[in-house]
């Protein structure tokens, strides 16, 4: 009986899902009007879902290689992409899911529905995203949020007062949330750099109002 008991709890642990956010979320106030909010561990069943949209995995997501011009150059940015636009079908129905929730905990203060999914992968710790805002559109001019699944290895966000200043680190886990709010985007700059250390791959799921980019 207790065994049982204790089987079926474990599966419910490893079935793909979400823990509530109410009452779990933790909000770090920045300057300039820019915030944080943490949900550790919010998804489960996060080793599953990796194996799920990962490169080769039965989601079958189109990863492929961003190329971005730069001085007349095209170069491969390190990382690959697969980017949902409202309308098109996520490949795994707790991202549905998750848009679902993070629209209705957030309803009041963003005032809209998160509608796009961007997922980016990190090979290892040779890929990375370098100094940015999620600037085009909207973004630029008015306050919006930016939320963030992390799955697979833990790496860490690293956020800076734009122009420069001191900068904040936050590791984000195996299922964590991570939303960046407020004035974020056009205040603040994002970056997961590089890092020497053996890591294996992780993959990243921001979801975004629309026309936020
Ligand atoms: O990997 C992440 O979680 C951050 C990605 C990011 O900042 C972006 O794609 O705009
Ligand atoms: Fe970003």
């Amino acid at each position: 009986m207790t065994f049982a008991l204790q089987g079926s709890l474990l599966d419910q642990v490893d079935e793909v899902g979400l823990r509530p956010l109410a009452g779990a979320v933790q909000r770090t106030v920045l300057t300039r009007g820019a915030w944080l909010d943490l949900r550790p561990g919010w998804l489960t069943g996060a080793d599953e879902l990796f194996s799920r949209l990962t490169l080769g995995g039965p989601a079958g997501v189109e990863w492929h290689g961003e190329r971005r011009v730069m001085w007349d150059k095209e170069i491969e940015t390190p990382r690959l992409l697969r980017f949902y636009d409202e309308g098109e079908r996520l490949p795994d129905p707790v991202l549905t899911q998750a848009r679902v929730a993070l629209s209705d905990y957030y309803r009041d203060e963003l005032g809209e529905p998160f509608r796009t999914a961007g997922m980016c992968l990190y090979r290892d710790g040779r890929d990375s995203v370098a100094w940015h805002g999620d600037r085009e559109g909207r973004a630029s001019t008015q306050d919006t949020m930016v939320a963030i699944v992390s799955i697979g290895s833990p790496r860490a966000l690293h956020l800076r007062p734009a122009g420069g200043g001191e900068s904040v680190r936050q590791v984000l886990g195996h299922g964590d949330l991570i939303v960046m709010g407020g004035s974020c985007q056009r205040t603040w700059e994002h970056a997961i750099p590089k890092t020497a250390r053996p890591v294996g791959p992780r993959i990243s799921i921001q979801f975004r109002p629309r026309g936020v980019r």
